[in-house]
Parts: C-alpha cells; sequence; structure tokens
C-alpha cells in the first residue's frame, strides 16, 4: 500500500480521501529539515503547503518518493529541476485557491485605503482619534495589477465592481481577454505613473523577481498604495522602506516576505505598513478545496498511474502512459524551444504528426507542445491548463496529422506563425526513445534539448568555433555537447551548445560581438 506523509497544516479531508483511496497517511507537521530528512525514505508521496522547503537534499533522502503534491498554486518551495532529475513528480491545484487569495488582496486594499489596522489597534488602545485617520474613497481610483492571470483577472472584477478603474501589466495578456475583463492593458511604466493602488499576482520567476525594484518603486504615482499576496521577492523590500519612510509610497500591504516565516523583517514598523503572515490561501473553503483536490490526485497517481495537474511532467491516463511519455517529453521541449525563441511573436501554432506518432492519441503531444510554450512565461502551468492558457493569450492551435512517414519513423513538428512568416522545429526519437531535435528553422541540426543552453545564428565562416570557445572558456562555462547545422555552406548556421552552467546576459552579450554572430540566446530545458 503507498503511503503518504502530510508535512504541513492541511484541512482532515486530504487524509480522509488518501484513506478511501487505499493510501496509508501520516501527518506530521513542524518538521525541521533533518526531520524530514531522516523520515522520508519511508513515504511514496508527500502533500505539502508552504511551510515545507522540498528541496535538493530532502529529495536526495527522500529514496522512496514518486510524487510531491502542493495543497496550493505556487511551487518555489519545491526544487522541481531536483525532483525531476529523480523522477519525482510535483502537481499543484492551479485553481482551488484563488477566489481566497483574490479576496484578501481587496481586504488588503480596503485595509490601506482607511488604515484598519491601526485604527483597530489605536482604538483598542482607548485612543479614540477620529481625527488622525483620514482615509480614500477607491470609487474612481486606478487599480494597477502586475499579472492578470487567474487571481489577478478575479481581483480585476472585484475592483471593477467597486467602481476602480483597472489598468494591467501582463505580457501575456492578449487585447481581446483585456476587453473581455473590462481593463486595460498598459506597459509596466504606464502602470507604475498611473496606478493608485497596485496589486502583485505573478509567480515569482527569474523575470518577476524585484519587478517593484528600487528604480520602479520610484516611478510610481507619489501616494500610490502597494499590495502583495503573491511572493515575497517581487518587491525590494529594502527601497519599499525608504520609500514607505518618506511618504512617497503611502502605504503597502504585504502578505509574502522575501524569507518566510518572516519573524523578523526590516519593514516591520515601518509607516503605513500592514503585514499578514502568508494568509492569502487561507480560508475554509478554499483549504476545502486544495486538500480534497491534491489528495485525489496524487491517490490517483499512487494507485493508478494517472498524472493530473503536474508541473514537471505531463498529464496522461494510466493506459496510455508508457506509450505517450517519451513523445510529451519531445512535445514539452519542441513548445519550451520555440517558445523561448520566437514565442511572444507568435499568433498561431501548429503541432503536426507525422509516421509512428499519428498512430496515438494526439491531445497529450499537443498538450505538453502548448504546456512546453506556455510554462515559459507561469509556474503553474501544466497539460491540463496549458490549452486553456494558450487561448486566453489569443494563441490560435492546430492539429495536424500525416499518416505517411517522412525522412523519420516518427515525427512532431511545433509551426508557429509570426509577423515575419512561419518558423517551425521538429523533433524525433530514437530508438531508446530519447528526443532528438532534427530541425530549426528550417536547418536540420541533431540536439538534445536539455538543462542549460545557448543558441547562435550566426555566418559559417572559419574560425567562428574556436573563437566562441575561447570566448566560453574565459566565462568559465563549460561544453557539454556541441550541435552544428547550416543552411547552406558559407550561409547561416546555427549553433545549439549544451553547457554545464547557466550562460547569462553578459556572456551572450560577448557572443553577439563576435564577428558574424546574429543573435545569441540563451536557453533553459
Ligand atoms: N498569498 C497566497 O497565499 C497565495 C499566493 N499565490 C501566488 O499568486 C501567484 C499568481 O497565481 P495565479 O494568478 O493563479 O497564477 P497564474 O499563472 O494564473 O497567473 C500569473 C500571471 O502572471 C503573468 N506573468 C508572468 N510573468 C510576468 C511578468 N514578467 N510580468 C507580468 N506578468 C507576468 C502570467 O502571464 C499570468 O497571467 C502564484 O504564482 C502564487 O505565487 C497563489 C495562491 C495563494
Ligand atoms: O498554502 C498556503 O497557505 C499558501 C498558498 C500559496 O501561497 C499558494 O497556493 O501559492
Amino acid at each position: 500500500m503507498p503511503k503518504v506523509l502530510i508535512s504541513d497544516q492541511m484541512d482532515p479531508k486530504a487524509a480522509e480521501v488518501f484513506r478511501a483511496a487505499g493510501v496509508e497517511v501520516d501527518e506530521i507537521t513542524g518538521l525541521s529539515k533533518d526531520e524530514l530528512k531522516a523520515i522520508i525514505g519511508q513515504y511514496d508521496g508527500l502533500a505539502i503547503r508552504s511551510a515545507t522547503k522540498v528541496t535538493a537534499d530532502v529529495l536526495e533522502a527522500a529514496t522512496n518518493l514518486k510524487v510531491v503534491g502542493r495543497a496550493g498554486i505556487g511551487v518555489d518551495n519545491v526544487d522541481i529541476p531536483a525532483a525531476s532529475a529523480r523522477g519525482v513528480v510535483v502537481m499543484n491545484t492551479p485553481f482551488g485557491n484563488s477566489i481566497t487569495t483574490a479576496e484578501h488582496a481587496i481586504a488588503l486594499m480596503f485595509a490601506l485605503a482607511r488604515e484598519l489596522p491601526a485604527a483597530d489597534a489605536s482604538t483598542q488602545a482607548g485612543k479614540w482619534e477620529k481625527n488622525r485617520f483620514m482615509g480614500v474613497e477607491l470609487t474612481g481610483k486606478t487599480l494597477g495589477l502586475i499579472g492578470a492571470g487567474n487571481i489577478g483577472s478575479i481581483v480585476a472584477d472585484r475592483a471593477l465592481g467597486l467602481k476602480m478603474k483597472v489598468i494591467a501589466y501582463d505580457p501575456f495578456l492578449t487585447a481581446e481577454r483585456a476587453v473581455a475583463l473590462g481593463i486595460e492593458k498598459v506597459e509596466l511604466d504606464e502602470l507604475l505613473a498611473r496606478a493608485d493602488f497596485i496589486t502583485l499576482h505573478t509567480p515569482l520567476t527569474d523575470q518577476t523577481r524585484n519587478i517593484l525594484s528600487r528604480d520602479n518603486l520610484a516611478k510610481t504615482k507619489a501616494g500610490v498604495r502597494i499590495i502583495n499576496c503573491a511572493r515575497g521577492g517581487l518587491i525590494d523590500e529594502a527601497a519599499l522602506k525608504e520609500q514607505l519612510e518618506s511618504g512617497h509610497v503611502g502605504g503597502a500591504a504585504l502578505d509574502v516576505f522575501v524569507e518566510e516565516p518572516a519573524k523578523q523583517n526590516p519593514l516591520f514598523g515601518t509607516p503605513n505598513l500592514v503585514a499578514t503572515p502568508h494568509l492569502g490561501a487561507s480560508t475554509t473553503e478554499a483549504q476545502v478545496n486544495v486538500a480534497i483536490q491534491v489528495a485525489e490526485q496524487m491517490s490517483e497517481f499512487l494507485t493508478r498511474g494517472g498524472v493530473t495537474n503536474a508541473l514537471n511532467m505531463p498529464s496522461l491516463s494510466a493506459e496510455e502512459a508508457p506509450k505517450l511519455k517519451p513523445y510529451m517529453a519531445l512535445a514539452e521541449k519542441l513548445g519550451a524551444i520555440v517558445s523561448q525563441l520566437e514565442g511572444e511573436k507568435a499568433s498561431a501554432i501548429a503541432i503536426e504528426v507525422e509516421g509512428a506518432a499519428a498512430q496515438l492519441n494526439q491531445k497529450p503531444i499537443t498538450g505538453a507542445v502548448l504546456a512546453g510554450f506556455m510554462g515559459v512565461y507561469s509556474q503553474s502551468v501544466n497539460m491540463v491548463n496549458a490549452p486553456f492558457l494558450a487561448k486566453e493569450r489569443g494563441l490560435d492551435v492546430r492539429e495536424v496529422r500525416h499518416d505517411r512517414e517522412g525522412d523519420y519513423h516518427t515525427l512532431v513538428r511545433v509551426t508557429i506563425t509570426t509577423p515575419e512568416g512561419q518558423k517551425s522545429v521538429a523533433g524525433t526519437l530514437f530508438a531508446n526513445a530519447a528526443p532528438r531535435l532534427v530541425e530549426i528553422f528550417g536547418i536540420r541540426v541533431e540536439a538534445e534539448l536539455d538543462g542549460d543552453m545557448i543558441y547562435i545564428v550566426n555566418e559559417d565562416a572559419p574560425g567562428f568555433i574556436g573563437r566562441l570557445g575561447t570566448l566560453l572558456g574565459e566565462s568559465g562555462i563549460n561544453i557539454a555537447t556541441f550541435n552544428l547545422g547550416r543552411r547552406t555552406a558559407g550561409g547561416e548556421a546555427v549553433a545549439l551548445i549544451s553547457v554545464d552552467s547557466a550562460v547569462g546576459q553578459d556572456a551572450a552579450g560577448r557572443i553577439k560581438a563576435i564577428a558574424g554572430v546574429r543573435t545569441a540566446t540563451p536557453l533553459r530545458f
């Protein structure tokens, strides 16, 4: 019988669902990392919220672990690459606590507008400071959303009900979706300049870390009030403290902090700060939703192999799993590479299967391409929500099936439509089911897409590879594999290079400066 550990406070319904599905369950909360490491080896599944940190060394000790289930959305407390490397599936529950979290953001907006926490403390201290607390109305004010996904959209809906004007910065919000939501899509600088209230609803990624940086905070409207119910790390806390102290930022309400639990934080005690201890998802309703959902998903996986809402593997039924699995790994990588290279320009995407691939259920392959494509922008993308997110982003999705075999016995091709025309990448499976990229934008290559890579387009000329190797060496970047292709001798050539450490923007800039190099783009798979 599979055995699961629930290591964070979770609604009792989770344990009920596990037991009913024939899964043994222990509930032990408040474990230190060493205590968790000492016992995790006996479990097949680990059900968590945000307190348990599933780090690489916890995973190393988790010798039997097959699945981590997050009763909630954000999975930044799980080392997903380390889990993937160990074959551990990571699942979340992408919608169960969205309404609750959006409501918390609205509650914090009211708390800031009327200084409710300070007014409460003062009144209960017997001060009756009626003249000290002069609030502002929300009606007619501009709310700036940074991130207009599930939670951001719900916040927008509630704010419109409060007669606010809602503007949003989200690179993946389409004009059509903005119209449907009744909000105005703007660039970040415009949002900073116009918003009376700013609320953050993005995952914490390399692109969003410190999105409210010192510079960006300085660009905000005087007196702006800021709400963060998404993740600590989206705001530069030291810069926020200075701006609160100077009065440029009129108030900040934070549910999340760079270091959690935030028992001490430099911001505490700053004027006009409202703080809650990561309570965004803490309602009875949301906790019942996510507890039941995570236990159902984990039980299905442990007892029948079905995968739902996985972040590091495409969903599939227990029966289809063995045949489709290698195709989905290939499809996800094709979606991810085309997205990283040209995704922002794409208005349509076509997924073609050919030869042996055309004999299979194409939906999971399409889902995996879309998960790879959309996963570049949001942490909580998976096979279930990727088609929905692609549609919201305005991406027209087409599936094509060719029963005939071409040059390869099996092929998956992904073609995007951009203002410059159609661009496609294609891949096959080798005999051992290993996915390989075989064509990129009309040029034949043969490359494994894995880990950190760099994609270079250059003029085919003698001496280039030597110069590139020297430059990477000087930057301390070790080359793992080197794959080349070219359109014609002396014409356009491409290099796809696997490296042992990420190629930063500095190194990429230096590569671009090599004579004959047209583009140099770091990639990650
Ligand atoms: N305080 C709490 O207890 C809770 C916090 N959360 C946090 O809220 C976050 C948002 O959740 P959802 O709305 O469900 O996620 P979502 O994935 O539906 O939406 C995220 C949105 O951020 C946008 N985005 C991505 N990169 C961006 C960038 N660089 N600039 C602007 N927008 C960008 C995406 O396009 C997407 O629309 C989660 O990632 C989680 O960290 C979620 C639940 C509870
Ligand atoms: O489980 C919680 O209380 C936190 C929820 C959260 O942050 C999330 O779902 O991303």
